[in-house]
């Protein structure tokens, strides 16, 4: 079996891969911040040949995950920013300190889409663009939406916003502390994704498809515009791209990817960016 972690500043995530069949047996979450206990937490060691590690976590963190794992695994893979790899270039100045998830995201965006707007919505939303010839220009980051939550301190931390809720609902005024919270919040994540998106697309003169992944992937893919597909194992694809292991993963094949979606035009794109403009 292979193990895949993606070790986030809130949660750390893992999954099982059956190394032959490429199906994934088994997954799960711990928060990061706290004690992992083996066995309920993190999945039985014997049964794994390989560990793939995507970690934003501080580095204390990370050297402590792969001592333990090296002493009972054989193979462990830790992904790192780097310069360049698989046809993308790290725009970032320092590129060793773009987020390792982020990259991970990047890299599987572009071997599944080339060109693509990669957004992760977790403790932070991260917001990447890379263009058809593999340029990675950086990106943006804005709170998550349980940051903005708790950074209000009105005692809402703990109501999520249900991403089932009739987007529409979540536009109108709240009649209550958590509804003005959930609506002010999820406006912010979404306008800010959004704008962003078109003013890119206009500046760079290419409409991209957009690609999001993250806890809170699904509520706010909810508000946004343009076309778009969640793939929650996005930063996954990113490992099994770097570090491909089964048949499938050297085909160039990822989990759970989806349909690229079709963006749409780049005058429809400038469109609505000339509208919102106006407002
Ligand atoms: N099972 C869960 N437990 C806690 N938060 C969750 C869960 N599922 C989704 N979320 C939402 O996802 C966010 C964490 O997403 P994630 O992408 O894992 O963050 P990170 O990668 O920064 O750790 C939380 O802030 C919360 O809003
Ligand atoms: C921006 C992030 C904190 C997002 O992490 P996450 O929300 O997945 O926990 C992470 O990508 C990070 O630590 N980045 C390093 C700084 C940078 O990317 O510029
Ligand atoms: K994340």
């Amino acid at each position: 079996m292979i193990l895949d972690l993606d070790i986030g500043n809130t949660l750390s995530k893992w999954r099982l891969k059956d190394a032959d069949s490429s199906e994934i047996r088994s997954r799960g979450a711990v928060w990061t911040r706290e004690e992992w206990k083996p066995g309920s937490d993190i999945p039985d060691l014997d049964v794994v040949e390989a560990v793939r590690i995507s970690s934003v976590a501080r580095q204390a963190v990370l050297e402590q995950t792969v001592r333990l794992l090296q002493s009972r695994v054989r193979g462990v893979h830790v992904a790192r920013s780097v310069p360049e790899a698989l046809g993308v270039v790290n725009g970032y100045e320092e590129p060793h300190r773009l987020g390792v998830d982020r990259w991970m995201g990047v890299l599987a965006g572009y071997q599944l889409a080339g060109g693509c707007c990669a957004v992760d919505c977790g403790s932070a939303i991260t917001i990447d663009f890379v263009l058809p010839g593999g340029r990675h220009l950086g990106g943006y980051i804005l709170p998550g939406l349980r940051l903005m939550k708790e950074s209000l301190k009105l005692g809402t931390r703990n109501v999520a916003i249900d991403p089932d809720s009739e987007a529409e609902e979540l536009l109108l005024p709240g009649k209550r502390t958590v509804e003005a919270v959930n609506h002010g919040i999820y406006l912010a994540a979404v306008s800010a994704v959004n704008r962003i998106y078109a003013e890119v697309c206009d500046r760079e003169g290419v409409a991209l498809p957009m690609l999001l992944t993250g806890g809170d992937a699904r509520v706010v893919a909810r508000g946004v515009h343009s076309p778009h597909a969640v793939w929650p194992d996005m930063v996954y694809g990113g490992l099994e791209a770097c570090f491909p292991l089964t048949a499938a993963e050297r085909a160039g094949r990822m989990s759970g990817a989806p349909r690229v979606p079709a963006p749409a035009g780049l005058e429809k794109i400038r469109a609505g960016l000339a509208f919102s403009m106006l407002l």
